[in-house]
């Protein structure tokens, strides 16, 4: 009887579970509506007349706010200050209002002549919502994490992680999935509905996350990982930063990433012009690397978690990715199945280094500074994921256009991808250099990123 009582609420199973997927629901839909514009490229260039120019400055629009004011250290000081269930709601909110400020742009100003600030307004305007979506999504993510530390203190946490990372895959493989039949049988702006619906749904599921939490929060004060020593810090942010380890994490976080997301955006379309792939299917093979990071994730997890070996690992995931980008630059090859066994290597590598990565990052770092760590490094991987989309979409625009074909109608640009797959195979090529770089450095100053996680 007494032990029933003295039972809080994340010792039972089933109620820290619960709090996982409420929570793990917000951030598949903020995936979903991520992911969710890229496959229409082609179409937003039929039928809004967007350059590709400005398909690269619209997906970069989502680290803008992250890199530029700085949103992401401010998110990390905000959650610190008022908590996982304010700023989880906070950025629920940011990533609602961004949506339909996004949606808003494309179907009461889509096409428009208009200028604003040098941008067509559509255009900016879709940035912009895209902008706030993002500093929502970036500092949800640090949100969830913060929030499993907490409910599974002691428990299966790197399990919980691994299933939020999987359903959050989720979002992103079905957002590449569905975006082009959807929008064909309906309208261009169908599927960024759908998103902003799901997000809605997510704010509502966050929501019902607060009163669990409230409730956890009445039974006990718990010793989590919210503690004083969590807390960011300057001083915590000056030992981070002065860690060589630090910078080549974050270094080969932002290389890695860059190779990774930014050509996902551009898959679908890379997949329809130089392939031949239908344009009904080419989204999910662009997303095939999210499918199979949704399972092979945990599983390389588990082994990195037994075997160790993460350094290494890094540098295989690195090497990977450089043969899959510069084989999609060899011009001549042109087969189907070529390009999807790379993508489906591409979602191998996209599963290695993340489960090398992120674990260790805990071993670089003692846990004080871990929350400080990770900030600093996704604001560096914002850098990327801000330039690269917008470097190759300028690429495309002023030196790959081919030709032009017109399909029911509309005019679109075909697109010779030789120039920005090697500018990709160059990135990643830098990125295995700062992998080996990793390597000895964990040899010089004994991170212990090649033994194994856990002991025999
Ligand atoms: N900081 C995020 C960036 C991101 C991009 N798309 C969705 N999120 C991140 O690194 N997440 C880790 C991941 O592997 O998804």
């Amino acid at each position: 009887m007494n032990q029933t009582s003295n039972q809080k609420l994340n010792d039972k199973t089933w109620a820290r579970w619960s709090a996982l997927f409420v929570v793990a629901f917000t951030m598949m839909a903020a995936y979903y509506v991520n992911d969710i514009m890229a496959p229409l490229k082609s179409m937003l260039e039929g039928e809004l007349h967007w350059t590709s120019g400005e398909f690269g400055f619209f997906t970069g629009a989502y680290s803008f706010l992250n890199v530029f004011l700085l949103m992401l250290i401010w998110g990390g000081l905000i959650l610190d200050k008022f908590g996982i269930r304010f700023t989880g709601m906070l950025s629920a909110i940011l990533m609602v209002g961004g949506t339909i400020c996004e949606y808003a742009a494309i179907t009461r100003f889509g096409g428009t002549e208009e200028m604003l600030f040098g941008y067509k307004l559509d255009v900016f305007m879709a940035s912009a919502g895209y902008s706030v979506f993002g500093v929502g999504a970036e500092v949800a993510g640090i949100t969830v994490t913060k929030i499993i530390a907490k409910w599974f203190h002691g428990k299966e946490m790197a399990l919980a992680m691994g299933v939020q990372v999987a359903l959050a895959r989720v979002g992103s493989q079905v957002a590449y999935a569905v975006a082009i039949p959807v929008a064909k049988n309906w309208h261009l702006d169908t599927p960024l509905l759908i998103g902003a619906i799901l997000l809605v749904g997510g704010l509502v599921s966050f929501l019902c996350f607060t009163f669990m939490d409230r409730k956890l929060d009445r039974q006990v004060t718990i010793d989590t990982s919210c503690g004083d020593d969590e807390k960011f810090s300057f001083k915590d942010v000056v030992a981070v930063v002065s860690n060589p380890g630090f910078w080549l994490i974050a270094l080969l976080c932002v290389l890695f990433y860059s190779c990774v997301f930014p050509f996902q955006k551009f898959a679908t379309e890379l997949m329809v012009t130089k392939y031949n792939v239908s344009e009904d299917i080419a989204g999910t093979f662009a997303g095939l690397p999210a499918l199979g990071a949704l399972f092979l994730t945990p599983v390389f997890g588990g082994m990195i978690d037994r075997r160790g070996k993460a350094a290494s690992i890094m540098m295989l995931g690195a090497f990977m990715l450089i043969c899959v980008h510069a084989i999609y630059a060899i011009p001549f090859i042109h087969a189907s199945w070529v390009a999807i066994i790379l993508m489906i290597i591409l979602g191998i590598a996209f599963s290695l280094v993340p489960s090398a990565m992120w674990p260790s990052v805990a071993k670089i770092f003692p846990v004080k500074q871990l929350g400080t760590a990770y900030a600093l490094i996704f604001f560096i991987q914002n850098i990327g994921l801000w330039g690269i989309p917008a470097l190759i979409g300028s690429v495309l625009e002023n030196y790959c256009i081919t030709g032009q074909e017109v399909v029911n109608g509309k005019t679109t640009n075909l697109y010779d991808y030789t120039l920005p797959m090697c500018i990709f195979t160059g990135i990643a090529i830098l990125s295995l250099l700062v992998a080996f770089l990793l390597k000895s450095a964990d040899k010089q100053y004994g991170y212990g990123l090649e033994k194994a996680n856990l002991k025999k």
